[in-house]
């Protein structure tokens, strides 16, 4: 089958190689020509675990293309909608442009009997619009809504095996050829009896955000737990792992530390507040704004606790920042807690230095006020302080006793609750950690 996918980000790129491995011919349009090119050469533009290998092998096959323009899209039976859907500038509602303009550039192409699948994460409401939109200039064409769950740094395997599939289809006899095209993208997918949910527009586009928003709202409930452990003494990752056995509540989602951060949850359940508000059922999402001020708090609790050890000043410390990347696995720094937590040190005094085995340049490029080192050992040198804010395998797994020469203080803060909290007492320094006893 012909397809495009429009977008090559980090879902859009991950898509399209990943539908060409799954054996169709694909396009990936994007309007960042240096992107192109990069995709073209088989080059990631952005750090995936396994997605090169990937691109490499489709790219190889000859099923797998890329190109800035448009008409390279005519044709396809399918076509993918993955641009960005950030947060707009000073609002909490999405910033919807990107969407309308690809979009309104598929038209140009787009022929009747061709389905346009939008999977970037939408406002509820703007399936239905932009269905109008393309029958309106295409008669004959579809539209249908597939949202995507993919995490960074599992995008190859959660694309290629995917928990469930959502199709958000239109209504009447138009469902059954959209059904049967998305059918014939997802087939190997589909026959491995993977679930799949039928629904309306609003559904599907619900779904997508209904679920970030769950699991935002789980991560903020443990840190809200882990406020209160620090309150009375409890410690918060003994009391996750207890709740988390019981299987109505589940152990993942409840790591407790400095929060979510990222491309999707924070702009999410933003989106999804502001859109309640515009339908007038603003009430009912609004324990996500709460949700956001837990998330948020842990930012400010964890500069507190980098004062508190710092002997009650930041003035002129020296602080190493462990991580830059809003996860592990990931050059993503968008809304990075970790780099959000490292420039308030920096303004508060001290002298900070990041590190993050994947995620250094797209920081320097964002953030060219902070000191940045090659790796976790230079940028503790003599420091007063080390913070451990993405929980990367490499940081989990310092040898204490030996990174223990290179710092002036041995003092350490795991904001992830990662580390191995004995250990490193053990080898002298003093941890804490955000909702756990000192150690
Ligand atoms: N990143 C994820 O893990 C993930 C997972 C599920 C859903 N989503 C959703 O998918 C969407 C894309 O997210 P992302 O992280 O890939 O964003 P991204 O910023 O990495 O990628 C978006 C891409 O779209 C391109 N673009 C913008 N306007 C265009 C146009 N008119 N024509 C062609 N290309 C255009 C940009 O140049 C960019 O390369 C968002 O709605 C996001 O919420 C992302
Ligand atoms: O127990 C946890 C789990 C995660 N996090 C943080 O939460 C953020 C998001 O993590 P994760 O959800 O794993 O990463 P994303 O790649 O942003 O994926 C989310 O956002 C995507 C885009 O919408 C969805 O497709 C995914 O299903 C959804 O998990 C990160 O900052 C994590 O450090 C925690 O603090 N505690």
């Amino acid at each position: 089958m012909k397809i495009s996918v429009i977008g090559c980000g980090y879902l859009g790129a991950v898509h399209a190689a990943s539908m060409a491995e799954l054996g169709h011919d694909v396009v990936g349009i994007d309007v960042d020509r240096a992107k192109i090119e990069l995709l073209s050469q088989a080059k990631a533009p952005f750090f995936e675990p396994g997605f090169e290998e990937l691109l490499a092998r489709t790219l190889e096959t000859g099923r797998l293309r890329f190109s800035t323009e448009f008409a390279d899209a005519a044709g396809a039976s399918v076509h993918f909608v993955c641009v960005g859907t950030p947060q707009k500038r000073g609002e909490y509602a999405a910033d919807m442009r990107y969407v309308q303009g690809a979009v309104e550039s598929l038209l140009g192409v787009l022929a009747p009997g061709e389905l346009v699948v939008g999977k970037s994460t939408v406002p509820v409401g703007t399936a239905a619009a932009l269905a109008e939109l393309v029958a309106g200039k295409v008669p004959g064409a579809l539209l249908a809504w597939n949202p995507e769950f993919l995490r960074e740094g599992f995008a190859v395997q959660d694309t290629l095996h995917p928990d469930r599939l959502v199709y958000g289809l239109p209504a009447g006899p138009d469902a059954d050829t959209a059904r049967r095209l998305l059918d014939e993208v997802y087939a190997t997918i589909v026959e491995r009896g993977t679930p799949k949910v039928e629904s309306d527009y609003a559904t599907a586009e619900m779904v997508k955000t209904a679920a970030n928003s769950f699991l935002a709202t789980k991560i903020s409930f443990i840190n809200a737990m882990a406020e209160l452990c620090e309150a009375t003494g409890a410690d918060v990752k003994l009391l996750a792992d207890a709740i988390g056995y019981d299987d109505r509540i589940g152990r993942k989602f409840l790591n407790a530390g400095l929060g979510f951060g990222g491309g999707c949850l924070p702009k999410d359940i933003r989106a999804f507040m502001a859109r309640a508000g515009e339908l007038g059922a603003d009430q009912a999402l609004t324990f996500l704004r709460e949700v956001d001020n837990i998330n948020m708090r842990r930012r400010i609790r964890m500069v507190e606790l980098a004062r508190e050890v710092c002997d009650g000043s930041l003035l002129g410390k020296r602080v190493a920042v462990l991580g830059a990347a809003f996860k592990p696995d990931s050059d993503d720094i968008r809304d990075s807690p970790a780099l959000n937590v490292a420039a308030q040190l920096q303004l508060q005094g001290a002298v900070v230095r990041v590190t993050d085995p994947a995620a250094v340049e797209n920081s320097r490029r964002l953030w060219p006020q902070l000191d940045y080192a090659d790796t976790a050992e230079e940028a503790a040198e003599r420091a007063d302080a080390v913070l451990v804010l993405t929980e990367w395998k490499q940081y989990r797994e310092l040898d204490p006793v030996a990174f223990g020469t290179v710092v002036r203080q041995k003092r350490v803060l795991d904001g992830r609750n990662a580390l191995d909290r004995d250990a490193w007492t053990a080898a002298g320094w003093a941890y804490r950690a955000l909702g756990r006893r000192a150690g």
